[in-house]
């Protein structure tokens, strides 16, 4: 078969921690990296964060979501177009769009997830064709809909010439584990990739830390680090039936808000501790679920700048844990350059998830395609 011709592409992640929206070049023709190109950042004001806070949870045509997801397109608007004249030559963008409500499992009605974001305007906007809409496919045909970046990470073990199973840990708002093994042919072979979401990570600390500081997040782990773990809490909250269930799973952001409310008892440093603990509790529940153990934990996303939760998950897991930028990668933009990639695999009809990464029947291919005008 005549292997395709490597492009450019950009992509584009909102994180469910609402701290802004990261974009990130790459070159791949949907199987290997090629190259890494440039990345940006844009965060939200605080009057953005605010308009996407209120439409949590909601799904089209409820009040507040128009609203949010103009944001949402604005900034990635803003953004792509700085990325863009770094990087001309991409000729697809990857749009994730703004996750506001999560129902893999049909709870409010029939199965659905919701990311906030117009891929059409966007097309128009950049003048590029964009993939977006990534994880409905995968949720109509029974998957999770999520985590969506494992065959983006069996690629990084590859460029990175890994040859024993290790785990990519992103540690955004929610956690989520991809268990690799970069001995498979590919990652859509059974037993190349076994994906899931963790736990809460970061956003139960930021809800904390706005809640009683005013502050977007605890810089660095200080605060956690000054207080104490409540162990007992951090036991009642393993108890959640979530850590009961076989993977593929997946969380909506505020999944956990009931089970971590009693921490508003622990003052403002042991609750920080607490919910930090809680956080690596969880990761380290998750490695019951791999089938080998890993040589090493690779963590991307905003928590391994985090002191104390590198701490907590260095003292809870039983292998080395290290940032993914001792493979070479860039943590902050991981998730980014995985919806370039997966962008590349949609316009190549290649999939994107299987029953491995997020539960669905078969391998599938999820992803709308919007060209602009004139193309
Ligand atoms: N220097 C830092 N110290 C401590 N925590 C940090 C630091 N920088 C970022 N964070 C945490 O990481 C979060 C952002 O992480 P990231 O951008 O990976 O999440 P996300 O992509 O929004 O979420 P998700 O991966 O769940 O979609 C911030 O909201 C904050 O909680
Ligand atoms: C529904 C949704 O947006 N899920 C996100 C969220 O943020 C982290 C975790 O929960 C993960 O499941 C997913 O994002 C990453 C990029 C993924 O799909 O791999």
């Amino acid at each position: 078969m005549l292997k395709a011709q490597p492009v450019w592409a950009l992509g584009a992640m909102s994180g469910t921690s609402l701290d802004g929206v990261d974009v990130a070049a790459l070159r791949t023709d949907g199987v290997e990296i090629l190259d890494f190109g440039p990345a940006l950042y844009r965060a939200y004001s605080a009057a953005e964060r605010a308009v996407i806070h209120t439409a949590l949870g909601a799904w089209p045509g409820a009040p507040g979501v128009e609203a949010a997801a103009e944001v949402v397109e604005t900034a990635h608007a803003e953004v792509l177009s700085d990325l863009l004249a770094r990087c001309p030559e991409a000729e697809l963008v990857g749009f994730h769009g703004q996750t506001l409500a999560h129902d893999p499992l049909g709870l409010t009605g029939a199965p659905r997830t919701h990311q906030a974001g117009d891929g059409d305007l966007l097309a128009e906007v950049l003048g590029r064709t964009v993939v977006w809409d990534f994880r409905s496919s995968d949720v109509e045909l029974g998957g999770q809909g999520a985590p969506l970046a494992p065959f983006f990470h069996f690629a990084c073990a590859t460029w990175a010439g890994l040859t024993a199973p290790l785990v990519f840990l992103n540690l955004g708002g929610v956690g989520n584990v991809t268990f690799v093994d970069p001995r498979a042919a590919g990652p859509e072979v059974k037993g190349a990739c076994l994906a899931f979401d963790t736990g809460p990570a970061n956003a139960p600390i930021n809800d904390l830390m706005q809640a009683r500081l005013g502050k977007g997040y605890d810089e660095g782990g200080a605060l956690a680090q000054a207080g104490r773990v409540d162990e007992a809490f951090v036991e009642r909250f393993l108890n959640h039936s979530y850590f009961l269930k076989v993977p593929p799973k997946s969380l909506d952001r505020n999944d956990f808000a009931q089970a971590l409310s009693g921490v508003e008892a622990l003052s403002d440093a042991d609750a920080a501790a607490t919910l930090t603990a809680c956080a690596a509790a969880a990761v380290a529940r998750g490695f019951e679920h791999f089938p080998t153990a890993p040589a090493a934990v690779y963590v991307a996303g905003g928590g391994r700048l985090n002191v104390a939760l590198m701490a907590e998950l260095a003292r809870r897991l039983p292998c080395a844990v290290a940032p993914v930028e001792d493979l070479g990668l860039d943590g902050d933009m991981l998730e980014a350059q995985a919806f370039a990639y997966l962008a590349v695999r949609v316009a190549r009809g290649l999939p994107t998830s299987g029953p491995s990464t997020t539960g669905v029947a078969a391998l599938v291919g999820g992803g709308r395609v919007s060209k602009p005008q004139g193309i």
